[in-house]
């Protein structure tokens, strides 16, 4: 929690995600940011050893957060979020570095892969709602040289991003098409999110 932060908030977001936060902020909620204190690589480790599917992986890492933090703060309503990248099956982590993002994005030129986005709302401990947005990210075939060139411009932006790249700056310039819904790609199915919170009377309509 910072100083800025609402008293009363319409939604605790468990995430260190700044486009989550912002997204949530421009559609006009009063959100807190409390990122969770879970260790996400082991987590994500022993999903893995279970043999989960990237999906349930993003479920479950989402699930996670949501309820570690939610269960710290009695009565309020806490989302936790997820994002994984699937390449031919292969739950692909952020790049540790320049060369590894080099590495990963000259895989996957020319190729598909998927996004997995994960949001689950949880309240004194226990999971209320979740969704999982799947996205097919069609990349279009660019050189060793230019893919070098796009790391290198935009590395302190793209580290943070799970797939090195983020759709509304340069890293869009990757893509022929998308299919899918552009909220998940940057890391919140946003609308499923604000359609749920005003269903159920959380926010006014
Ligand atoms: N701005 C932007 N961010 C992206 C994009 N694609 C993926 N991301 C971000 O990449 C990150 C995926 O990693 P996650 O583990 O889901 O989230 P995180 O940033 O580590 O934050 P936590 O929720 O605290 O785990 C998220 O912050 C996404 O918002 C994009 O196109 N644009």
């Amino acid at each position: 929690m910072t100083e800025t932060d609402p008293t009363d908030p319409d939604l605790i977001v468990a995430s260190a995600s700044a486009i989550r936060a912002t997204l949530l902020r421009n559609a006009g909620l009063a959100i807190a940011v409390q990122p969770a204190p879970i260790d996400e690589p082991a987590l994500r480790r022993a999903l893995e050893a279970e043999g989960a599917s990237p999906r349930d992986t993003a479920d479950a890492l989402a699930e996670a957060k949501a309820i570690r933090v939610s269960a710290k703060r009695p009565g309020a309503l806490v989302l936790g979020c997820d994002q994984v990248l699937d390449h031919d099956g292969a739950v692909l982590a952020k790049p540790e570095d320049p060369d590894e993002a080099i590495a990963q994005l000259t895989a996957m030129s020319g190729r598909t892969h998927r996004l997995l986005s994960a949001a689950v709302l949880a309240e004194d401990g226990a999971p209320k709602w979740r969704h999982v947005s799947t996205v097919r990210m069609h990349m279009a075939p660019r050189s060793p040289e230019w893919i070098a060139g796009y790391v290198e411009r935009n590395w302190d932006s793209i580290r943070h991003a799970v797939g090195a790249y983020k759709l509304e700056e340069e890293g869009v310039r990757l893509f022929s098409r998308v299919e899918g819904d552009y909220f998940a790609i940057l890391g919140l199915p946003l609308l499923e999110v604000l359609n749920h919170l005003t269903l159920t009377g959380r926010l006014t309509s």
